[in-house]
């Protein structure tokens, strides 16, 4: 199967499409697969560096409010699905799948123009602008949560859950602590803020780092964010020396590996996390991004937080001891994290990647 994939700006489009990308793979070592993305978004570091080939247009996201940019934005999207068709009839896929993002809306658009079967893929309960503009045109929609089905049409929805927790549920957990040179035997807190770092987790972490050392038993990895680490760095070794009980990185480009050898994470609540959280079964305190869409990460985070499987803290009542009290309180009561850990893991979709590949077997052209 010869498969054209687009999907990005953030990680939580990009990495659904890996896992998927992998997943076909899997069972067609000999399938092309061509990505398209911005140079812009996140996919034109991460894609290249997996060996697959990737193609860009250039669009930009329409404004929710009334602007002049959105006129603009309509030129970029006519001259953009102009490219995109020129590249998709070269490669001549068998199949065209989005996952999100607005670079999927040219893409996926001019595919079906030019009549090849498509499928976009949602990860998060409420929609994204693109996915449902191109659901009118797609042959398949694959959604993660049932919840989110009412928002496309019928017939041609299906829930699968979202194809990262596959790749999650199969990851190798000693190569990821491996990975980070961290010391055996600990505890280990994943703290990162989505794909992308948010400023507020940082500041947070910047605030209490030095206490760490007053819990040697935990090891605290933390991500900053590729555009927040220098900074980030700097005010750290501000406030002393770092902390032995601590690895920075700007980016973990294996955090499949790394979330499998974890005990506990402390994450925003994008879409694409928390199925890995779920595929795992892995306890979690969620600090929900207030600048998103219609809230959503507050309601994912208390989708998770209602079946016992999170933790969550508003941003506004974010500090550095709130963050590190909530830490030692999940991780000091073995009950609790039991409990947690069983929740998360009632909740995952760990098959949802071969559920999305029989979708494209099913509408692939011949
Ligand atoms: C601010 C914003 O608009 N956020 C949205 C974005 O989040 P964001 O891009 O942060 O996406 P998620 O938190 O859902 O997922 C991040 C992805 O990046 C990976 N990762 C992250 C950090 C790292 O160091 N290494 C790494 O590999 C994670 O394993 C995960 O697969 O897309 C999600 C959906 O798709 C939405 O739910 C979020 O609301």
């Amino acid at each position: 199967m010869n498969i054209v994939i687009s999907g990005g700006g953030t990680g939580g489009h990009i990495y659904p499409a890996l896992a998927l990308i992998k997943e076909i793979k899997r069972h067609e070592p000999d399938s092309r697969i061509l990505y398209i993305g911005t140079e812009k978004g996140l996919e034109a570091q991460i894609i290249p560096k997996e060996g697959i080939a990737f193609e860009s247009v250039y669009i930009t996201g329409f404004k929710r409010s009334l602007s002049f940019d959105n006129v603009k934005t309509v030129a970029r999207f006519l001259k953009a699905t102009r490219r995109a068709k020129r590249i998709i009839h070269d490669f001549k896929p068998d199949v065209v799948v989005g996952t999100g993002g607005y670079v999927c809306g040219p893409v996926v658009y001019a595919a079906s123009a030019l009549g090849i079967p498509t499928l976009v893929h949602e990860q998060n309960v409420i929609p994204g602008l693109t996915n449902k503009f191109l659901s009118r045109y797609t042959s398949r929609v694959a959604v993660t949560f049932s919840g989110s089905a009412t928002y496309f049409p019928q017939g041609k929805t299906v829930v699968t859950g979202n194809p990262r927790a596959t790749e999650v549920a199969l990851a190798d957990k000693d190569a990821g602590l491996a990975s980070l040179n961290v010391p055996e035997g600990k505890r280990y807190v994943l703290i990162v803020g989505g794909s992308r770092g948010a400023r507020a987790i940082n500041e947070a972490v910047v605030d209490m780092a030095a206490s760490f050392s007053d819990y040697p038993d935990y090891h605290f990895i933390y991500v900053t964010g590729e555009v927040h680490y220098e900074k980030t760095l700097e005010a750290l070794q501000r406030n002393g020396k770092l902390p032995t009980n601590m690895t920075v990185r700007p980016f973990i480009y294996n955090m499949p590996e790394v979330l499998a050898g974890i005990d506990l994470i402390v994450n925003r609540a994008g879409a694409s996390f928390l199925a890995e959280i779920t595929a795992l079964g892995l306890p979690s305190i969620l600090i929900p991004s207030p600048y998103v869409t219609n809230n959503h990460q507050e309601k994912n985070a208390r989708w998770l937080e209602a079946k016992g499987a999170a933790r969550v803290i508003i941003e506004s009542e974010l500090s550095g001891s709130a963050m590190l009290a909530e830490i030692d309180e999940v991780l000091k009561d073995g009950k609790r994290i039991e409990t947690m850990r069983s929740a998360a893991k009632a909740l995952g979709q760990p098959d949802a990647a071969t559920l999305v590949y029989n979708e494209l077997k099913a509408i692939a052209r011949a």
